[in-house]
């Protein structure tokens, strides 16, 4: 059966409105479409928790620093409803621009702290537009549930600090980041990536893994990363944006592994940001 798409903000509040009568549990997977099994592992992750899932699919224009890389996103609604379909998500919701930022709209949520550093150093206003999207489809689908990708890990961790600071009464669950067998993580971003430096992508989580395993001896994280982003240099990323380790559980910098840690990385393949983390455990 196909995945039925739903436009409006009062079909979606209408059609939820129906599952919670019937006492159902509701999970939500934010997505900005283009759907690899990355977002399909959420999507199953959601259906094993929930009753009832909705997939959103909103390319964000507020959370896109860039232009040029808004105007690239990948924007494939049919293709993506297919590959919903068989899953079993039960709704697409793909809202329509004035139901997200009608006329008039002037409202911003800015988290502090998580989203400071890497990607937030970077990417000047991008967690503010992650977390005021992110916020209203919390609101708009009312849901128990909200399923997020490791993969964005600092965005995991703003989108987990907005919803109890604002009291939204949702459970955020972490889902473990998909890779291609030869380690690259599932991005929308990789389809943009030339069959070159495709080749050369892998060598990022690669370098991360390699990196975590030196550092569990305890010693000076920067002689360890400093030597990483040298390799991933020559390996032929054009730039290394950041490469940082940071506590698991706050997000803090920390200068050696004696606590549960991320190894947290962005890098450029000519035009393509690609962003990887990996986790790292003392010994
Ligand atoms: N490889 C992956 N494994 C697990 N979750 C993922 C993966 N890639 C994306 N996600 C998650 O899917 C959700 C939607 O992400 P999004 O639509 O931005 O996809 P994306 O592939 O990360 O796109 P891009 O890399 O271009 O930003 C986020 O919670 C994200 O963390
Ligand atoms: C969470 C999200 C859907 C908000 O636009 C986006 O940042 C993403 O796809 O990770
Ligand atoms: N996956 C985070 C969305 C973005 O890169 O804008």
């Amino acid at each position: 059966m196909s995945v039925p798409i739903v436009r409006t903000l009062a079909e979606l509040r209408s059609t939820v409105a129906g599952w919670r009568r019937e006492g159902l549990k509701v999970g939500v997977v934010p997505t900005m479409g283009a759907l690899h099994e990355g977002h399909l592992s959420l999507v199953r992750a959601a259906l094993e928790q929930a009753d009832r899932v909705v997939v959103t699919l909103f390319v964000n224009p507020k959370q896109f620093n860039n232009p040029a890389d808004l105007a690239a996103y990948p924007r494939t609604e049919k293709e993506d409803a297919e590959k919903l379909s068989p899953v079993g998500a039960h709704m697409l919701y793909v809202p329509d621009a004035e139901e997200i930022y009608p006329e008039g709209f002037s409202t911003t949520v800015s988290v502090s702290g998580v989203s400071e550093g890497l990607c937030g150093a970077h990417r000047p206003g991008h967690f503010d537009g992650v977390a005021t999207i992110v916020a209203k489809l919390f609101l708009q689908t009312g849901a128990d549930m909200a399923f997020f990708g490791e993969k964005d890990f600092q965005q995991l961790h703003v989108v987990k600090r907005m919803a109890r600071d604002l009291d939204i009464p949702i459970t955020i669950v972490p889902c473990p980041t998909v890779r291609e067998a030869d380690g690259l993580a599932l991005s929308s971003r990789n389809v943009r990536l030339s069959s070159q430096d495709r080749a050369i992508a892998p060598k990022l989580a690669q370098a991360l893994f390699a990196a975590a395993e030196k550092l569990r001896d305890g010693r000076l994280a920067k002689p360890v990363l400093d030597e990483a982003v040298k390799a991933l240099e020559d390996a032929g990323f054009r730039e290394v944006e950041y490469l940082e380790l940071r506590a698991e559980d706050n997000l803090q910098p920390i200068d050696r592994l004696d606590r549960p840690a991320r190894l947290l990385a962005a890098v450029f393949l000519r035009e393509v940001r690609l962003i990887d983390n990996v986790p790292a455990q003392p010994s």
